[in-house]
């Protein structure tokens, strides 16, 4: 059974078909890159498997169940984790009280947390702070960290729910190329380590056909092709719908 099953998805804004008949399907363990130029769906897409947006039509399963149109807070209780374009920590808060907040809140116990964010759970966020090689920072605030670590921590609090799938937003925006390529490289490490699934949307190109194990290509709303990287990258009509929007598909020498 497929971790994620998502069929004939559908969402219009007025007018405009910002999705149309989308189907998708990524397996544990496994990144899929969802890619496309400006204005394409994928955000669309995206906020209608992880809960902010309610579908048209269409099918969203989860191992299986069917999770279309639940609320983002049942969605991430189903086993759901998600991290944002721009990252979302704590600025005053050490690393380690990051992560044992969303500890706090997986555990359910979200009220009075800044009384108890520093007593909770601290060697299990440790723990999830080696895993994103964090945990000498611990003690930090997030403020002193570089934006590449900071993104580190958000990674780290959103495997605090032990998801089964992750939904990755733009992960690698605002970022140095070499940090990009660090970050999804240590993302797919954790993927393959949890038999966690990754569905992310992304705009650099290194990152997607170096790190993603299938790519999903959307065009004004409906997917164009979907494949392995060198599939994707050889496919003329994706070079096609590529031309003119500054983006480069062949591989880097
Ligand atoms: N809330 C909204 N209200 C009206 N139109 C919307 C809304 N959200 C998206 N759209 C439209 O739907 C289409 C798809 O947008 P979407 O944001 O999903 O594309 P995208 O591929 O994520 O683009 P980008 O790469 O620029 O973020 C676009 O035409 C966009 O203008």
């Amino acid at each position: 059974m497929n971790l994620l099953q998502v069929t004939n998805l559908s969402k219009a804004f007025g007018g405009v078909q910002a999705v149309q008949n989308v189907s998708l399907a990524l397996q544990a363990g496994e990144l899929l890159a969802l890619i496309g130029p400006n204005g394409a769906g994928k955000s669309t897409t995206f906020n209608m498997v992880g809960g902010q947006l309610a579908p048209d039509s269409g099918q969203v399963l989860l191992n299986g169940q069917d999770i279309t149109g639940l609320p983002p807070r049942a969605v991430w209780r189903r086993g759901v984790g998600r991290t944002f374009q721009v990252a979302q920590t704590f600025a005053t808060l050490t690393v380690s009280e990051n992560v044992q907040m969303a500890l706090l809140s997986t555990d359910r116990r979200i009220f009075h947390w800044w009384r108890r964010a520093t007593a909770h759970r601290r060697s299990d966020a440790l723990a999830l702070l080696a895993q994103v090689g964090m945990d000498a920072q611990a003690d930090r605030p997030c403020s002193e960290l570089a934006y590449g670590d900071v993104k580190r921590v958000e990674l780290a609090m959103a495997l605090a729910h032990n998801p089964q799938l992750l939904l990755m937003d733009e992960p690698t925006a605002g970022m140095a190329p070499g940090e990009r390529v660090a970050l999804m490289q240590l993302t797919r490490q954790i993927a393959r380590q949890r038999r966690m699934g990754v569905l992310f949307t992304e705009h650099s190109m290194d990152v997607v056909f170096g790190q993603a194990d299938r790519v999903a290509v959307l065009v004004r709303g409906q997917l164009l092709a979907e494949g392995t990287p060198q599939a994707i990258r050889a496919d003329a009509r994706v070079q096609q719908a590529y031309l003119g929007t500054g983006l480069v598909l062949e591989k880097q020498k």
